[in-house]
């Protein structure tokens, strides 16, 4: 089909939107239809179908996900690209699993959205594979609107469902797990377990029994029979933490599990089958571990079928605010105290902090708080001194950190009448730096300083004759 002239219908409750996209599909070619609702958009789908359909996600009456599964079973096919303010990973990830071919996070740019258009024209017909949508118990939310957290967020959603095996990259405290977790949700095995194992967080000696399981004194300790992590994991997902600090003899093992399907428990000799998607993460640089012989090439390649990055906090610094502010609510529900809030300046810090830790250390911070805080709006003074402290200075706190460490001095060394002193030298400082911008134009230096042009010469005469002084 020769993609310029094709209809595309809109579908969203904001006129605006609605005005502005048909405005830009309009101008590069398309014909576009636009409907306030789903309702009267499937109404129109009795008698007419689409090239591509653009849809909101929340909408009064039907939503697009619901809009979205009705025309799955609609015939002939069309792409659907779906726009939404709602960026987390549920409506993401649903619908893709609905059949969307694309997902635009609000706001986007009309740009955007029209190479979005153009891309979802260019694909072959019939294409999208819609299943049944599925409900899913709610679960910790990843919260972010940053570009990378969308970026995530989109690649969660087509990964989830593949079943492939997932490395996740991030520093400690971005949210792997949250992320792992995300991955089963939205996946075929979310009715079975997800099981979890930090590697880093188990004696190395014990990690073979906790993956493998144990029989009755396999060893000294084995008091019980035990079942491993992967038989528990069985039909669900097994989530590795850290993988990278996992002893090379296990990696070893490990392969081999994961190639054959089958074990036995450590002294067993019953063989166990377990059906286990593995989703392993590291803070590592496995590449590089891999190059040292410290982690076995071919389980990289194993466990790496699809890699997935989690930026660090200052990465994604815009997020911090909405976090922040989520987790204290939270953590203020939790305890059970009156509600709290952060000043503008506070969040403002926040945001300008580095956080080494991540969002771990950002929940922990807004948790002890949310109990130490006694007013109802924490400030910029209730923050940890290392938080306040690593605010980057503006311009005008580095001349007051200056003029305070001169202060220090001139007092230290028991000067007296240091105020005549420091104004004598404000004023010159002003002064010598305004006629310098104006090429010594005596006029426009005081107004560039809001004085007028006698107090100026009477300054300037004094500072003169203070300096010959001083001189
Ligand atoms: N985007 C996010 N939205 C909401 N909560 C988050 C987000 N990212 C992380 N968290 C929270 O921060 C904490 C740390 O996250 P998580 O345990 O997933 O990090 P991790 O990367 O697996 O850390 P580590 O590498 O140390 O194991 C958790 O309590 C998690 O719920």
């Amino acid at each position: 089909m020769n993609e310029t002239g094709a209809t595309i219908w809109i579908v969203d409750d904001d006129r605006a939107v609605r005005f502005v996209l048909a405005a830009a599909l309009r101008e590069a070619g398309y014909q576009p239809r636009e409907f306030g609702d789903a309702e009267t958009a499937l109404a129109a789908l009795a008698d007419a179908t689409p090239d591509l359909l653009f849809t909101d996600v929340r909408m009064p009456g039907a939503s697009g996900l619901r809009l979205l599964e009705r025309i799955a079973a609609h015939e002939p096919r069309f792409a659907v690209i779906v726009m939404s303010a709602f960026t987390d990973v549920a409506s993401t990830a649903s619908a893709y699993r609905l059949g969307a071919f694309d997902y635009l996070p609000k706001p986007f740019d009309l740009d955007q959205a029209v190479a979005a258009a153009r891309r979802a024209l260019a694909q072959p017909r019939n294409v999208a594979t819609a299943t049944s949508a599925q409900d899913h118990a709610e679960d910790a939310e990843l919260i972010g609107r940053s570009p990378g957290m969308r970026e995530l967020f989109r690649a969660i959603g087509r990964v989830a469902a593949s079943g492939l095996g997932v490395l996740i990259t991030g520093e400690t405290g971005t949210g792997k797990e949250l992320v792992a977790r995300a991955l089963h949700r939205e996946s075929a095995r979310a009715a079975r377990p997800f099981i979890a194992l930090n590697t880093a967080a188990i004696p190395a000696e014990l990690l073979e029994s906790e993956l493998f399981g144990h029989e009755l004194g396999a060893f000294t300790g084995a008091a019980r029979r035990h079942a491993g992590r992967f038989e528990q994991a069985d039909g669900g997902t097994l989530f590795l933490d850290e993988i990278g600090d996992m002893p090379l003899a296990l990696q070893t093992r490990l392969l081999r599990v994961l190639a054959a399907g089958e074990f036995y428990r450590i002294g067993g000799r019953e063989l166990i089958r377990a059906d286990v998607r593995v989703i392993a993460a590291t803070h590592q640089d496995l590449d590089a571990k891999v190059a040292r012989g410290e982690f076995r090439a071919d389980l990289l390649h194993r466990l790496d079928v699809v890699r997935v990055h989690l930026p660090a906090l200052r990465e994604r610094r815009e997020d911090v605010p909405l976090l922040a502010e989520h987790f204290l609510t939270r953590a203020v529900a939790a305890v059970g105290s009156a509600a709290k809030r952060f000043s503008p300046a506070a969040l403002g810090a926040l945001r300008d902090y580095d956080w080494p830790g991540n969002v771990r250390q950002l929940e922990n911070l807004c948790r002890r708080l949310a109990v130490l805080t006694p007013g109802r709006e924490i400030g910029v003074g209730d923050l940890p001194p290392a938080i306040v402290e690593s605010v980057p200075q503006n311009e005008g706190a580095g001349w007051s950190t200056a003029l305070r460490a001169w202060a220090d001095q001139r007092l230290a060394t028991g000067a007296e009448n240091i105020h005549a002193e420091a104004h004598a030298e404000f004023e010159r400082v002003l002064l010598d730096a305004a006629l310098a911008a104006h090429g010594g134009h005596r006029q426009h230096a005081a107004t560039s300083l809001g004085l007028s042009r006698n107090t100026m010469t009477r300054k300037l005469g004094s500072s003169r004759r203070k300096r010959n002084r001083v001189d």
